[in-house]
């Protein structure tokens, strides 16, 4: 059956840190996210050492709670390579939602569930919207599955001359930055400052954008921390929701569009992805998670529906391949949707 956030909360309390008190209000437990019966989370931690029986503890318990997956992430030093030094690893601090001096607008790419492509909606968007002319920059802030890199085509660690600025990479005419790019390859999250949600601010503060006229977030799926903090530290002027047209995939969507009305995040709009299948060998056309779901939804909660994209082999091959389909082949049918919503987003003035 499926677990709730709070039932996985009240399980994680039964574990304690070594200093006694319960690992959630110790403040270890972040950018939580509960799917189904899956878990995961990040623990923040100077040195995973003394942690390690807290964390076996939590996976049993997880699982006796009913999760069939557990996935707990340690910050933690990394030792061959310290990424560079991104300030004193603080905590972030408390203050409201600020602009980023450069950045003209921020737009979030979400989406209720994992998988359903925001990822490849937000790095066709970034490179569409770079086509037009815009300068953009893509903060891929995924720290669970860190998917930019490779889709943009971008390997090899930022660098940081002084220790505190942090070089972007740029491909595509898109400047990108990613947690992954600043992890090794074979590990989830390995960060030096302990704070994973200081690590978005800083991501947002310390790179060195340059003069941007839209900045795209990709962010984890679900509505965790990450999101939170990203909507208290930075002023989004905008999210743009990814769904899939089935019942599962909307219902999520619907959890993603409430959390951002809460946060006074406008939502510019709802992208159907996957939403017709045309066979490749024989031109036939397929709904192979139904069709339209989106459109409805979209329809029902009064808000504009920006593109269907189809499901089409060219498109993954194009994103596996470092070269989103809107640069590999911008006059396909395929890129299509993806140019369209971006010239949308410049008409609105949200690009
Ligand atoms: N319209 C599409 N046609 C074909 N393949 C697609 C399409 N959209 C996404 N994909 C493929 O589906 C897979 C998942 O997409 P993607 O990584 O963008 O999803 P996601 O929602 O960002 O997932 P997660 O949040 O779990 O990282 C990728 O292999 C991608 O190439």
């Amino acid at each position: 059956m499926a677990l709730t956030r709070e039932e996985v909360l009240a399980c994680l309390r039964g574990i304690d840190a070594p200093s006694g008190t319960n690992i959630v209000d110790a403040g270890l437990v972040r950018a939580l996210q509960v799917e189904d019966t899956s878990v995961r989370f990040v623990m923040e931690v100077e040195s995973p050492a003394p942690y390690g029986e807290a964390k076996s503890k939590a996976e049993d318990a997880l699982k006796k709670l009913g999760a069939s997956a557990v996935s707990i992430v340690m910050t933690a030093h990394s030792t061959p390579k310290p990424p560079p030094d991104l300030g004193t690893g603080r905590k972030a601090e408390p203050s409201g939602p600020e602009k980023i001096p450069g950045i003209d607008r921020i737009i979030a790419v979400a989406s209720g569930k994992g998988g359903v492509g925001k990822s490849t909606v937000a790095s066709n968007l970034a490179c569409a919207l770079a086509a037009e002319g815009r300068r953009v920059g893509l903060l891929d802030a995924d720290v669970y599955g860190p998917s930019q890199p490779r889709m943009l085509g971008v390997s090899g660690r930022p660098q940081s001359p002084d220790g505190k600025i942090i070089l972007p990479l740029r491909n595509h005419g898109v400047t990108m930055m990613s947690i992954g790019l600043m992890t090794n390859e074979d590990q989830a999250v390995v960060w030096r400052g302990p704070m994973l949600m200081g690590a978005l601010q800083q991501m947002l503060s310390q790179v060195q954008w340059g003069a941007l006229d839209v900045l795209i977030v990709d962010l984890p799926p679900g509505t965790g921390d990450v999101q939170m903090t990203l909507a208290q530290k930075a002023h989004l002027d905008g999210a743009i929701i990814v769904s899939t047209p089935q019942d599962i995939a909307l219902l999520d969507a619907r959890k993603g569009i409430d959390m951002f009305n809460q946060m006074k995040t406008p939502i510019l709009g709802m992208i159907e992805n996957m939403s017709t299948h045309i066979c490749s060998s024989c031109g036939h056309e397929e709904h192979v998670f139904g069709h339209g779901g989106v459109t409805s939804e979209a329809n029902k909660l009064g808000i504009p529906l920006l593109a269907e994209i189809p499901l089409h082999l060219d498109i993954r091959l194009a994103a596996d391949g470092g070269a989103p389909i809107v640069v590999s082949k911008p006059d396909s049918a395929q890129a299509k949707g993806f140019r369209t919503v971006a010239k949308a987003l410049i008409d609105m003035g949200s690009a």
